[in-house]
C-alpha cells in the first residue's frame, strides 16, 4: 500500500530516517563547534582549528544563530557547552546546504571587555572568572593580560587581540587582580570606556596577606619570614604598609581612587568568604550585576571534601573541575599575635570600606 502512495506521503523508511538522523547530528555538532571554538578556555591556541573557522559576515551569523535556537539540546545548555568546547573539536560534516563552505568561517568578533575583575590578588578572582565564563553569554580572556597596568603602550588593538571572539549577544570578560591596586587604572578604563562594569573579590585583608605571603613562599624559599615583612616594628605593632601584601588589604583607600572615575553602582564586590561556602549565591549576584540571566546555580557545583573547596560538575573529559594547585594551598603558619595585630591594623580601614561599599563583610 505505501507504494501506491505519493512519495512524500510514505511514512519515512528507515534509510531515510538514518539519513535525516545524520544529518541533525552534524548540523549539531558543527554548531557546538561554532559557538564554543577551542580558544574558549585554553588560550592555546590563537583561534580554532580549520575545519570550524568561522566567518564575521553578519549573514553567516544570523544563519547560524536561527539554526542554534533549534537544535540547541537541553543537556548541553546546562553544563553550557563546556563538553563540547573541551573536547578536541568534532569533525564538521559535509554539509552541502551551506555556502560558503563553513571551513572558511570566522564567528564573531574581538570586542574589548564590558565587565573586567579587577581585584584583589589572592581574593577568588579565578574562581568568580571559572564560575561566570561557564554561562552561556559570557566570553573571557583565560589569562591575566596586565593591560591597563604593564601593558598599556602596546595600546588597545593589542589588548583587543587577546580577547575571544564573541556573539554580539554576549559579554566579554577579562581578569587581572593587579588592576585594583594600581593608581593609573580607573582613569585607563574609563578612558577606555566609562560603561565598564568593574568586579571586585574581596576577602579578610589577614587571611589575603598569609595567602599571598604563601605563594610568594613556594617559589622563593628564602623568603624572610612573614612576622620580619610585615612589622617594621613587631613589639611595637608597627605594620609596614609598603609591603605589598599588606599594602593591597587597604582596599578603602585603593576604591577612593576608582570612585574618582565610577560610580559605585558600577562596581560589584564579591565576598572571597563567601564564594567558597556559597558559591551559587555569589554568582547570582554577579549575574544580576552583569545583567545576565541566572544560569549558574547551584547545579553547576559541588563541594569537592579533598580539596577543600567548591568545583564544577564538568564531564571527566573536560579536564580538572576543580581549580589548579596554586589555588587553596595550604597557608604558611604565622603565629597568633602577628595576626591579631595585623586584625586590630586593618580593622578601622574595613570598617571605612564596610560603610563606602554598604556592605559589613565580617572580617572578625
Ligand atoms: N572554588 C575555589 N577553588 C579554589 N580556590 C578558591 C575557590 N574559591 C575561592 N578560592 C580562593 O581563591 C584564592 C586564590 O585567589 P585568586 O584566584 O584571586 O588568586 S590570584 O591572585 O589569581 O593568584 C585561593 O586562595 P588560597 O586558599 O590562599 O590559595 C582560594 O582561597
Amino acid at each position: 500500500a505505501a507504494r501506491s502512495l505519493p512519495e512524500s506521503a510514505r511514512p519515512p523508511q528507515p534509510r531515510q530516517l538514518r539519513a535525516t538522523m545524520t544529518r541533525t547530528r552534524s548540523c549539531k555538532k558543527m554548531c557546538y563547534c561554532l559557538l564554543f571554538p577551542a580558544d574558549t578556555i585554553t588560550q592555546r591556541s590563537a583561534d580554532v582549528t580549520p575545519s570550524c573557522q568561522r566567518v564575521p559576515t553578519d549573514g553567516a551569523k544570523m544563519r547560524i544563530r536561527k539554526s542554534l535556537s533549534c537544535v540547541w539540546p537541553p543537556d548541553v545548555r546546562a553544563n553550557n557547552g563546556e563538553e563540547a568546547r573541551l573536547k578536541s573539536p568534532p569533525q564538521v560534516a559535509r554539509n552541502d546546504t551551506l555556502s560558503p563552505p563553513m571551513s572558511n568561517l570566522k564567528f564573531g568578533n574581538k570586542k574589548l571587555p564590558n565587565a573586567i575583575i579587577v581585584g584583589v590578588k589572592k581574593g577568588g578572582t579565578r574562581a568568580v572568572l571559572e564560575f561566570i565564563r561557564i554561562h552561556p553569554d559570557v566570553r573571557a580572556a583565560g589569562t591575566e593580560t596586565h593591560f591597563f597596568d604593564r601593558n598599556y603602550d602596546r595600546g588597545l588593538e593589542w589588548y583587543r587581540a587577546l580577547m575571544p571572539r564573541t556573539l554580539e549577544s554576549q559579554i566579554t570578560m577579562e581578569k587581572t587582580p593587579s588592576y585594583f591596586v594600581t593608581k593609573e587604572t580607573p582613569h585607563r578604563i574609563s578612558a577606555m570606556s566609562r560603561d565598564t562594569k568593574l568586579i571586585v573579590v574581596v576577602r579578610d585583608p589577614v587571611t589575603r596577606a598569609i595567602s599571598d605571603y604563601t605563594q610568594t613562599l613556594s617559589k622563593t624559599p628564602d623568603l624572610p619570614s612573614f612576622q620580619e615583612l610585615a612589622f617594621r616594628n613587631q613589639s611595637l605593632g608597627v605594620v609596614d604598609m609598603s609591603w605589598n601584601a599588606i599594602r593591597i588589604g587597604l582596599y578603602v583607600l585603593h576604591l577612593e581612587n576608582w570612585l574618582r572615575y565610577f560610580p559605585l553602582a558600577q562596581i560589584h564586590f564579591v565576598s572571597g568568604e563567601r564564594l567558597i561556602t556559597d558559591p551559587a549565591g555569589e554568582l547570582a549576584r554577579v549575574q544580576d550585576f552583569l545583567g545576565l540571566k541566572r544560569i549558574v546555580t547551584d547545579k553547576h557545583f559541588y563541594f569537592n571534601r579533598t580539596k577543600g573547596f567548591p568545583c564544577l560538575k564538568k564531564p571527566e573529559s573536560s579536564g580538572s573541575p576543580c581549580l589548579g594547585k596554586s589555588k587553596g594551598r595550604t597557608h604558611a603558619q604565622i603565629d597568633r599575635d602577628a595576626i591579631e595585630q595585623l586584625r586590630d591594623f586593618y580593622r578601622p580601614y574595613n570598617v571605612r570600606f564596610y560603610e563606602m561599599v554598604g556592605h559589613d563583610f565580617k572580617w572578625e
